[in-house]
């Protein structure tokens, strides 16, 4: 069946063609995300989410998306989505990070000008027949300092553009590198330098527990009297009450936002402030970068649905869709090992190790290690998933570390999953030329064998008489037998069986053969 993909904000027809010619399954309902509870009562029907700003993606709403696999935005800011209850949910969330960059920065520049010459005002006053020529002195941008807090890829453009301008731009960015600052041409400095410096400040950061607020009274207070700020960015980072007390003495002499701390902001306290420039969250309105974000988010969620790739995930490693198909095997075989192991540790896991041998040492590791994990998990956590796994582990104290050797001594490609609970147990698999994963070690002892969905794990000391006794139990269970794998360390030492059964295995079953004298431990396993 092909999946199923819910647009719920307003996005270019672009997107829903993209999907169709997918093979992906459509629903346009762009005014749907203003709806909440009609948007909770559907979601579940849903395989994709593809969203703007308007859909809050609430923990409520992805509880109740049963079938939910991927949130799409169609833009950068992802803080209409609760990432980490999708990411508990084992929903993927992406995002769009280049398609409006250019748009938003062009659209902070617009606003600094709006701002230096008061054109909103000035075009106001002079539809309404009253050239007041002597009412609007403006300010020049040419050798002002602009201050950008955030300087990724937007801030980035916003300071290139400025330097165009021949602004002299300073920037705050914990993550900025002196070399990035130095390639940009801008000055890398502390906020409060930023702050005391700065003519304009325009804000570029995400809104997130470290910004929020970052421009509030005693921020403005270190500001040169007069600077002007502009927030293209998002609302909750300037405390709107502070910024009016500070444009009403004066000490602020004007701001541009585009963003609110409330959205839609149909009345707000600084509406009709004559130094006040609003836009309503037009940042990445343009024709272009619509069209960017649509035809790229519709991309992205296609493929993953259809082929398993992932890209621009916030919370998921990337696949590309050139890796897919070679890593797709590999990404069974791990999580296959990881199940392999879990179903037989009752002990609480303190750490996993996954040691990659070979040729999958140079693939998608990260990829393959949320597979295992998801493996490992999943007897405990039935809706685990390589989305959620890393975290899952990670709230559960499970050390991860991933061990990478470029030569496997008997394969082409092996991957040993090592589960440390008290002590150590390792399991090991490659992946045939047939692309069908094997088990070809456990516990140090040599043997091969393919996942099946029925498989009986025996442990046992070696010797005679133990596999016409346990064979023969089965026969008497009705229990047919599909394959039958074997190995051990040495003669009379410990010995190991992997025997694939057709159907279900009876508790019954597994006691009698547990109670075979030589057998240390009897398991029935599912694949
Ligand atoms: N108005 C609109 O329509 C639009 C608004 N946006 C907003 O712009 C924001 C920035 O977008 P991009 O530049 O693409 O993101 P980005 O991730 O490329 O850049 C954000 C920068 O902020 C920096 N940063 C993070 N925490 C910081 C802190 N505490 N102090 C200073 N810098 C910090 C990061 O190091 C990074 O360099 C988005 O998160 C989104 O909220 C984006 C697109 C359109
Ligand atoms: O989709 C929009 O109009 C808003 C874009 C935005 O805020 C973002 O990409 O972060």
């Amino acid at each position: 069946m092909a999946p199923r993909v819910l647009i719920s904000d307003k996005l270019s027809p672009t997107a829903v063609q993209i999907f169709k010619d997918r093979g992906v399954e459509v629903d346009y309902q762009p005014d749907l995300g203003k709806d909440k509870d009609k948007l909770f009562a559907i979601i579940g029907n849903y395989d994709g989410l593809a969203i703007r700003s308007a859909t809050k993606v609430t923990e409520k709403i992805i509880s109740a998306a049963k079938n939910l696999k991927v949130i799409g935005r169609a833009g950068i800011g992802v803080d209409n989505v609760d990432v980490p209850a999708a990411t508990a949910k084992g929903v993927i969330v992406m995002n769009t990070p280049f398609g409006n960059s250019i748009t938003t920065a062009e659209h902070a520049i617009a606003m600094m000008f709006a701002l230096a010459r008061q054109i909103p005002e000035a075009n106001a006053s002079t539809h309404a027949g009253k050239w007041e020529k002597n009412r609007f002195m403006g300010v020049e941008l040419t050798s002002k300092t602009l201050g950008v807090i955030g300087c990724g890829n937007i801030g980035s453009i916003v300071a290139e553009r400025a330097i165009g301008l021949r602004m002299h731009v300073v920037a705050y960015d914990p993550f900025l590198s002196a070399e990035r600052a130095v390639d940009l041409g801008v000055e890398k400095v502390e906020l409060d330098e930023l702050f005391r410096r700065a003519d304009f400040i325009t804000l570029h950061t995400p809104l997130t527990d470290k910004t929020r607020n970052i421009i509030d009274i005693s921020a403005i207070l270190k500001m040169k009297k007069g600077v002007r700020i502009i927030n293209c960015a998002r609302g909750g980072l300037i405390v709107e009450a502070d910024l009016k007390a500070a444009l009403d003495s004066g000490h602020v002499a004007g701001a541009a936002l585009d963003v609110f701390e409330v959205e839609p902001a149909t009345e707000h306290p600084l509406f009709g402030h004559p130094n006040v420039v609003c836009t309503p969250h037009l940042g990445a309105s343009t024709t272009e970068a619509q069209e960017n974000v649509a035809l790229q988010v519709a991309e992205q969620m296609a493929d993953y649905l259809i082929k398993g790739a992932v890209q621009n995930a916030l919370n998921m490693p990337s696949i590309t869709a050139d890796e897919a198909p070679r890593l797709t095997p590999f990404v069974k075989l791990a999580e296959q090992l990881g199940s392999f192991a879990g179903q037989l540790t009752e002990e609480g896991i303190k750490g996993i190790r996954i040691e990659y041998e070979g040729d999958v040492a140079g693939m998608n590791t990260r990829a393959l290690t949320a597979a295992a994990l998801t493996g490992v998990l999943r007897p405990l956590l039935q809706t685990v998933n390589m989305v959620s796994a890393p975290i899952m582990a990670k709230e559960r104290g499970i050390q991860v570390s991933e061990l990478r050797r470029e030569s496997a001594e008997n394969y082409d490609s092996l991957i040993r999953l090592v589960v440390i609970t008290d002590r150590e147990r390792a399991v090991a698999g490659t992946v045939f030329a047939d692309g069908r994963p094997r088990i070809v070690e456990i516990k140090g002892i040599k043997m091969e064998a393919e996942f099946a969905p029925s498989m009986i794990y025996v442990t046992n000391e070696d010797k005679p008489g133990f596999i016409g006794r346990f064979a023969g139990l089965l026969g008497d269970a009705g229990i047919n037998i599909a394959t039958f794998a074997l190995g051990r360390h040495a003669p009379g030492e410990d010995a190991i069986c992997l025997v694939e059964v057709d159907g279900e295995i009876p508790a019954e079953l597994l006691a009698e053969v547990q109670a075979i004298p030589a057998v240390r431990q009897a398991r029935a396993l599912t694949f």
